[in-house]
């Protein structure tokens, strides 16, 4: 995930920061690919025994952790050689948290989406699964289970971030409903959190890319899965959710997706779409990164 570019930089450090993104991606990449936050649990440590314990080299690893502590990655500290945690770098510990997105945006398929990104500029439409010669993404993504695994992880760590927020702001609102459908629903979190404090839905459905719920469970009653494609047909409900999905798609395909909600909606129904915002005229905003590759 990006953050905005820090003020007061020179016109030639803020193009130079932007231009070599990739390099300190790709030093956080090889980072975490060896557990490194996993070390300093108990304080500081030689990033040398820590080489030679992930069977590295220890110059090279040493300079990634120097690179990514002068961006505030990591903390060098003042005995030569010995690195920390920084207050960026504490919440990588937890293994269900935040260090699964970031595994998986660092992932090697994930720098080779962006290998032909030119020809998207040039041509338009999503192209980056042309590099993996697959149908769309979602093959691309299914099709390697090493990925595929960081997917689910990822999504589930972004999930429960905003499903903390919506349960906070329109939770209660869906106790009127009597079926209520997840489209793109992945694991079910959001399906689940939503039952928990509705006792009023009568169903609960998480619906998603067969090969996605294959495996998707829950210990309440009133969750169920459906596998199938929003451009062919969604199950029957009273109400809609479709969360963090429209943003991967084109205008043309969303409405197409709307359309096929649309058609199943019983009467009277509602559809809640949660998604990013994005933000224009130079405002900081990562979703409008996440929109670029359309
Ligand atoms: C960015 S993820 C969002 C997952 C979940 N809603 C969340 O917020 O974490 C997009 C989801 O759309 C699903 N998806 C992609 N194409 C689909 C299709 N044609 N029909 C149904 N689901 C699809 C993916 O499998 C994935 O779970």
């Amino acid at each position: 995930m990006a953050t905005p570019p820090p003020q007061g930089l020179s016109p030639e450090a803020k193009l130079m920061q932007v231009a070599t993104g990739y390099w300190a991606s790709q030093c956080l990449a090889a980072v975490i690919r060896l557990d490194i936050q996993d070390c300093f649990k108990n304080g500081p440590r030689s990033i040398y025994d820590i080489a030679q314990e992930k069977n590295c080299n220890g110059d090279a690893l040493y300079r990634s952790m120097r690179a990514l502590s002068n961006m505030g990655i990591f903390m060098e500290c003042e005995e030569d050689g010995y690195f920390d945690h920084s207050p960026t770098t504490k919440i990588l510990e937890n293994p269900n948290g935040y260090i699964n997105a970031l595994k998986f945006e660092t992932h090697p398929s994930g720098y080779k989406c962006w290998s032909n990104y030119f020809e998207t500029v040039k041509n338009g439409g999503p192209n980056a699964h042309e590099n993996f010669n697959a149908k769309n993404m979602w093959d691309v993504i299914h099709q390697d289970k090493e990925f595929n695994a960081l997917f689910s992880r990822a999504m589930g760590t972004f999930t429960k971030m905003t499903t903390f927020a919506i349960l906070k702001e329109v939770g209660h609102e869906f106790a009127k409903y009597e079926t209520v459908c997840d489209v793109g629903g992945s694991k079910g979190v959001l399906m689940n959190e939503l039952l928990k404090i509705n006792p009023n839905i009568q169903k609960g459905i998480c619906f998603d890319l067969p090969s996605v719920v294959a495996d998707t469970k829950s210990e309440d009653s009133r969750f169920s899965v459906v596998g199938g494609s929003f451009f062919d047909s969604v199950p029957e409900a009273d109400c809609y959710t479709i969360k963090n999905v429209l943003h991967d798609w084109s205008d043309e395909k969303c409405i197409d997706i709307l359309r096929t909600i649309g058609k199943s909606m019983k009467q009277g129904g509602k559809i809640y779409i949660f998604d990013s915002i994005i933000k224009t005229k130079n405002t900081p905003s990562l979703p409008s990164l996440l929109d670029v590759r359309k």
